[in-house]
């Protein structure tokens, strides 16, 4: 297969993204500012104009291409200040772009790929469960009660065995419990609150939802990047497929006229990414007081210092239920400390936390190995790794959009058939470029941490950090894009003397954790690197195993432990 060059630098619809790099936003990476993308930086803290692209260049971050659409001039007071605002920037042409409609052949839309060898070693993780009166897990499908519909979509999904995740989850939500959930990447998190939440509605008897100017789901979910508020829409289609639950689907860089023209033939389920969605509230479009369930997928990220002020805008949207009256729902991967005391403002005082496994621990299906390899070293080397490898489908994350484009063009200069997507190209193009990744056309997919988390893509086997991210739970994500659902993977990192020694530390807790080989260097490395004290990482706390509240668990007699303890709105001030 010829080489492709997608990479379009020129662009004319927004592109910009915080979806990249998004912990530069948190505060805690120890890395220097010198190889970040300065549009990067600026558009979130207040979206100044004229980045390094010339007039076309967006303001927003994150999911902001309407920035440049001009589709809008007011703006609201809860509207997405911290992406740049998607429809309040009147500079550049107006965004065109319509994604393509979803498929509507029932086998398009239940297509699963198979679950691995080792998914019944998911069995064997312990769960901890805190919180007060928690429900017992179930062990099956059948346990959960769920209507025909669902049991239905479930066996067509080719779903026989309940995930840790979801044996834990779908009671608690069932019950009507809050809830902060942690898994593995790749381990069924979605499906965890979808079906309670599918479940509930077709329990309260929804009615089809009509044609309205303005309309007022039931639920909304959120997600930091465009591609997996999708993926979750589609999945929300599935398991939703023979109801008359009607799922909808949001985000930038596409025309907000389709945007608007999708919710008002009906919306019970809104899945968006924050910019468009909080967009679409100023328009009116959207109405919140029928919320009785919000998700926060990959909720560590949603809450932290990028995303954070948009998700405490939305709940306080007028006509948004209060946490009381509305059942919020988070899920991740990873879960830092910090960010948990953040989310108790979201969550009921009597939240449940379920953890699976150790929280920020990577998943055991993916091999990992840290290779030192400096930065003038680090071409030849991707190149030989990925001759080796041949055509199996392997991710190459980079720390930023420029180097993306780089690094993708010299591999199609290599004849190693390359796509990428970052958050300077255009919608089109990064839809097109993960259209391409996924079926095989272009094997290589290189990528920034827009690609980090949630994305499920069938078959890939190998996750190459050309660049190491700064912090250790982007990395948990990243390498969990291989090794899915009980498959195996592979992980290489290319580790740079020069700028990585503050991940060392964390990096060898995760490779113990995961029972993968340390590197003796490594390990040196970590140890003439040790703070003491240190609790984890510069910003993820990677040793963090509990839930925050905690301290005073016990183990129950199903072998997890729960807790009693108080609620952290008793103990922390800053409540
Ligand atoms: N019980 C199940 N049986 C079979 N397949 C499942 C089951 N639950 C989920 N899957 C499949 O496993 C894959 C991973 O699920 P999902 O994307 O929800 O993982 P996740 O935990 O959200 O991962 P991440 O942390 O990366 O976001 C999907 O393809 C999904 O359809």
């Amino acid at each position: 297969m010829g080489p492709r060059n997608l990479f379009l630098t020129n662009s004319t619809e927004s592109s910009n993204d915080c979806e990249d790099n998004p912990t530069r936003n948190r505060g805690f990476s120890k890395r220097g500012d010198n190889d970040l993308d300065p549009d990067e930086c600026m558009q979130r803290t207040g979206g100044l104009f004229g980045s390094r692209r010339p007039a076309l260049s967006g303001t927003g971050n994150g999911d902001t291409s309407q920035s440049r659409s001009g589709s809008g001039s007011e703006r609201d007071s809860w509207k997405s200040e911290a992406e740049g605002g998607e429809s309040s920037d009147t500079q550049g042409p107006k965004v065109t772009y319509i994604p393509p409609p979803p498929p509507e052949d029932e086998d398009s839309i239940f297509a699963h790929y198979q679950t691995g060898i080792n998914f019944d070693k998911y069995d064997t993780i312990l769960v901890e469960v805190s919180g007060h009166d928690a429900p017992p897990a179930i062990l099956t499908f059948e346990e959960a009660n769920l209507c025909q519909t669902l049991n239905n979509n479930i066996a067509k999904a080719g779903y026989t065995k309940l995930t840790p995740v979801q044996k834990y989850s779908i009671p608690i939500i069932l019950a009507g419990r809050d809830l902060m959930a942690c898994a593995q990447t790749g381990s069924g998190k979605t499906a965890a609150f979808l079906l309670p939440i599918l479940a509930h509605m077709m329990h309260d008897g929804i009615t089809a939802s009509r044609f309205k100017e303005l309309q007022e789901p039931e639920c909304i979910i959120v997600a930091p990047t465009r591609e997996l508020v999708n993926q979750i829409y589609l999945e929300a289609r599935k398991f939703s497929f023979g109801t008359c639950v009607r799922a909808v689907v949001i985000y930038g860089g596409t025309q907000l006229g389709h945007s608007i023209r999708q919710i008002v033939q009906g919306c019970n389920i809104l899945c968006a990414t924050p910019g468009r969605l909080m967009d679409i509230i100023g328009k009116e479009k959207i109405g919140l007081k029928q919320i009785k369930y919000l998700v926060l997928d990959e909720a560590d990220r949603m809450l932290d210092m990028g995303f954070g002020p948009e998700m405490k805008k939305l709940i306080s949207c007028p006509g948004m239920p209060s946490k009381e009256q509305r059942q919020t729902l988070m899920f991740s991967a990873t879960f830092p400390e910090e960010i948990q005391r953040l989310a108790a403002e979201f969550l009921k005082s009597n939240y449940l936390f379920v953890a699976v496994g150790q929280v920020g621990g990577a998943c055991r299906d993916v091999q990992q190995t840290v290779l030192q390899v400096g930065q003038f070293s680090k071409r030849e080397k991707l190149v030989e790794i990925l001759r080796n490898i041949g055509d199996e489908r392997t991710m190459v994350f980079v720390e930023t959009k420029k180097k993306a484009d780089f690094i993708a063009t010299f591999l199609c200069q290599e004849k190693i058939s390359t796509t990428s997507i970052h958050g300077d190209r255009e919608q089109r193009e990064r839809e097109q470029a993960l259209g391409d990744f996924r079926c095989g056309k272009c094997p290589v997919l290189v990528a920034t941490s827009v690609a980090a988390r949630g994305l499920d893509i069938e078959n890939v086997q190998h996750v190459i950090n050309f660049d190491l991210p700064s912090t250790i739970d982007e990395y948990v994500h990243r390498i969990g894009r291989t090794g899915r659902c009980g498959n195996t993977g592979r992980a290489i990192s290319f580790f740079d003397l020069e700028s990585d020694n503050h991940l060392a530390q964390p990096l060898v807790k995760v490779l113990t954790d995961a029972q993968q080989d340390v590197p003796a260097w490594l390990e040196e490395i970590a140890f003439s690197t040790y703070i003491p004290g240190f609790s984890g990482s510069t910003r993820g706390n990677v040793f963090a195993s509990v839930d925050t509240r905690k301290g005073k668990s016990s183990l129950n007699t199903a072998g997890f432990s729960s807790s009693q303890a108080p609620n952290p709105v008793d103990d922390e001030s800053w409540d």
